[in-house]
């Protein structure tokens, strides 16, 4: 599920992370392994890229349920730094689900279990006239 050209899961942007959610539960989880080329501070991943992650994890919950939404806010703890070349783990979960709006919760766990990050974010279900005018189609 997703759209081919978008920055996190899509498969056909060559400049994408090209993470797969998958679900799990009532939320989704998802790997990825940082490179150099996602790096901020010398082998230290970017915080945009980490609050990519949790963006994307937290949007998949709702796309599960069959719901079309976005970001209206996230907020983010970065607690440990993910080095280049870790692997970590992406998890979501919905704690509240309305037909306007879901809660979600994110974390960031590294190969060892250690926390590097969490969220909350507020996802917004789109009309089906926002959805027309973001030109988001039905979903596969
Ligand atoms: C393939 C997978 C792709 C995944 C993409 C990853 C997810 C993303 O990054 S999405 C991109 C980033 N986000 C955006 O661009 C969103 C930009 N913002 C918007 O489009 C609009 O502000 C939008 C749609 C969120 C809300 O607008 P609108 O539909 O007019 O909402 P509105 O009727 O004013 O408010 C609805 C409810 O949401 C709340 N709300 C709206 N915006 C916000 C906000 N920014 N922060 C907190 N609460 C908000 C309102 O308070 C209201 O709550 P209540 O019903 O309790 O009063």
């Amino acid at each position: 599920m997703g759209f081919d050209y978008c920055f996190v899961c899509g498969e056909n942007n060559p400049h994408g992370l090209h993470i797969h959610f998958e679900r799990d539960g009532d939320g989704v989880v998802g790997y990825f392994q940082t490179e150099r080329h996602h790096m901020g501070w010398p082998n230290v991943q970017h915080g945009g890229i980490t609050s990519s992650l949790l963006d994307e994890a937290s949007a998949y919950v709702p796309l599960n349920l069959g719901l079309v939404t976005v970001t209206a806010q996230l907020n983010i703890s970065f607690k440990k730094p993910i080095r280049v070349g870790e692997r970590v783990r992406i998890e979501a979960h919905p704690t509240k689900v309305s037909s306007r709006l879901l809660l979600v919760e994110a974390r960031i766990t590294g190969e060892d279990g250690e926390e590097k990050a969490s969220s909350n974010a507020k996802m917004i279900v789109l009309t089906k006239a926002q959805k027309e005018e973001l030109g988001i189609g039905e979903l596969s």
